[in-house]
């Protein structure tokens, strides 16, 4: 189970959203919506502790989250397995089978991260998540540079793996992924307008 209660969040010390509670349990999926710059990101990131809340209180399973962002974060150095391989040590789990045709990358497994398409790349990003284990996911708009087959590929390794074992995810992106899942529109949750415009630093 995740639970938010009153969280309110910030970018460069300027409160970006303010007041937001909701709860997800094992199995289940929030769909994150809103338009650009509402604070998607910023929400993703002070929900896996990645940024101090300004308020309010964040509760899941210890050491069972992960944060997925914009970027893919693979080793452009390694190859596809050697990729998947070296995130399943740091973990202390073995490679799940059928890991690389969940995520369309059998014929890719020896192909250095770094020559991959963009897409390609995003599956190998993708499927970092289906090796780590944990069960509470935050993920920031997963599909970006994904076509309509890989999209569905995710989204049915989301539902028949992540959420069947009762994971959790809470997802933020601008496309329907076709998951029988709740959207939370993140506007009325907009702080306050604060004419400082901090700066922090950027996020890819
Ligand atoms: N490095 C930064 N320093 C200060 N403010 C920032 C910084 N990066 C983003 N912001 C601001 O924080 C607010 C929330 O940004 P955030 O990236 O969380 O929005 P988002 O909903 O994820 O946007 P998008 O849909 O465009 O990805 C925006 O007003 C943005 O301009």
């Amino acid at each position: 189970m995740l639970t938010v209660q009153n969280l309110t969040c910030a970018r460069g010390g300027v409160p970006v959203l303010a007041d937001v509670s909701f709860a997800v349990e094992a199995g289940r999926t929030l769909i994150l919506r809103g338009p650009n710059g509402i604070g998607k990101t910023t929400l993703l990131r002070t929900l896996a502790g990645l940024q101090p809340a300004i308020g309010g209180e964040v509760t899941f399973p210890e050491d069972e989250g992960a944060y997925a962002s914009h970027a893919d974060g693979i080793k452009t150095a390694l190859t596809v397995t050697e990729n998947l391989s070296f995130w399943a040590d740091v973990h202390g789990a073995p490679l799940p089978d059928g890991i690389f045709e969940t995520f369309d990358l059998a014929d890719l497994r020896d192909r250095l991260g770094g020559t991959l398409s963009a897409g390609q790349k995003r599956r190998l990003g993708l499927a970092r998540l289906g090796v780590i284990g944990r069960k509470v996911l935050f993920l920031d708009e997963p599909t970006v540079s994904l076509d309509g087959f890989s999209v569905k590929l995710f989204a049915d390794w989301l539902q028949n793996a992540h959420l069947a074992a009762g994971g959790i995810a809470v997802i933020a992106t601008h496309i329907d992924l076709g998951l029988d899942a709740p959207e939370l529109d993140l506007t009325p949750f907009k702080a306050a307008d604060d004419a400082g415009g901090g700066s922090d630093e950027a996020f890819l």
